[in-house]
């Protein structure tokens, strides 16, 4: 089932900024990673799904519900964490929490409490003493307390520690298991890696590709550095058919980009010389995506 709709959704600001003609679809139990720079257009997209913003053409529905006119009918079926959480600074997470669950009409706090020890939190301190990670939890704890079937979460992991954003794509496939949507938009490649069906990649507003993320993973070059240990090797080796990245003579190292099919001929390469080191540099998922997209394989 179809979950989320986006339908030529237009919103423009002027200045070719805002949200062109842009339409996606997200089924049920499906993680959606939305990528872009610093404002392609995300968090504008995502006010559409909230209902905070009305669009100029076009539109939006959760769970068939239309985003503008049924906003408030889609709230006890949307969970939302903000990039920039406003929290009234003024209470202590504990009571922000209670907060949250009452003005939804939650009484079993159960799934509040259980993410609270997920993330090792301790929500008694006030909000305004909080660091910006445990302001995070907290809004992680308000985003998922009720167990929304949809999730829209921006910007999900800023402010916490590695051990903890590990624990975040934890809870994110335990959420996917249950049959949960969740949009995640992220300009952090790492961030949606781990956790996502599908990458969107947004640009200055226009949706410029839509890839199954194994996909981009599976398209991947792998680059090594291989030092060798004479002048002669690290000269030769050059002249045979690589994409030669980087040469180094003072150090008689190379940055070799190797597609998966000329493996062999690579290790046939170095078996006629004397290599010194030899390691593998990972790629982003970015350099792959982008690696992918400039091949031409659109697959909007
Ligand atoms: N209400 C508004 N009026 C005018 N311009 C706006 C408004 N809201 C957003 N913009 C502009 O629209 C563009 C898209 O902004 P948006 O916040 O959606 O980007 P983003 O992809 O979320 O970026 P970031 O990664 O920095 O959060 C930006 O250039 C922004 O300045």
């Amino acid at each position: 089932m179809t979950t989320i709709i986006i339908e030529k959704l237009t919103k423009d600001y002027g200045n070719q900024k805002g949200v062109f003609d842009l339409s996606l679809q997200i089924e049920e139990g499906e993680v959606f990673g939305f990528l872009g720079p610093n404002g392609a257009g995300k968090t504008t997209t995502i006010r559409h799904l909230l209902g905070f913003t009305k669009a100029q053409s076009g539109g939006a529905a959760i769970l068939g519900l239309d985003c503008w006119s049924e906003a408030k009918k889609i709230q006890q079926n949307l969970g939302y964490l903000p990039a920039e959480i406003a929290f009234p600074e003024n209470m202590t997470g504990t009571q922000l929490i209670q907060h949250t669950a009452k003005m939804r009409g939650i009484r079993d706090t159960a799934k509040a409490e259980e993410l609270v020890d997920m993330f090792d939190l301790d929500p008694s301190a006030k909000i305004k003493r909080m660091s910006k990670g445990m302001k995070q939890k907290v809004g992680i704890v308000c985003a998922f307390m009720h167990d929304p079937k949809v999730l829209i979460l921006d910007e999900p992991t800023t402010g916490l520690d590695p051990l903890m954003q590990s624990v975040f794509v934890d809870l994110i496939h335990q959420e996917k298991q249950k049959g949960k949507s969740i949009l995640m938009s992220s300009h952090l490649f790492e961030e949606i890696e781990g956790t996502c069906d599908r990458i969107a990649m947004i640009k200055q507003g226009r949706l410029i590709s839509v890839m199954d993320a194994q996909s981009v993973k599976k398209f991947d070059r792998t680059t090594f550095k291989i030092s060798f240990r004479s002048l002669h090797d690290f000269h030769s080796i050059q002249q045979e058919e690589f994409h030669i990245r980087e040469a180094y003579e003072d150090t008689l190292h190379i940055v070799i980009d190797i597609d998966d099919h000329q493996l062999n001929m690579l290790l046939r390469a170095l078996a006629k010389r004397e290599v010194a080191a030899l390691r593998e540099i990972k790629h982003s998922l970015e350099d792959s995506f982008m690696n992918f997209y400039k091949g031409g394989h659109d697959h909007v």
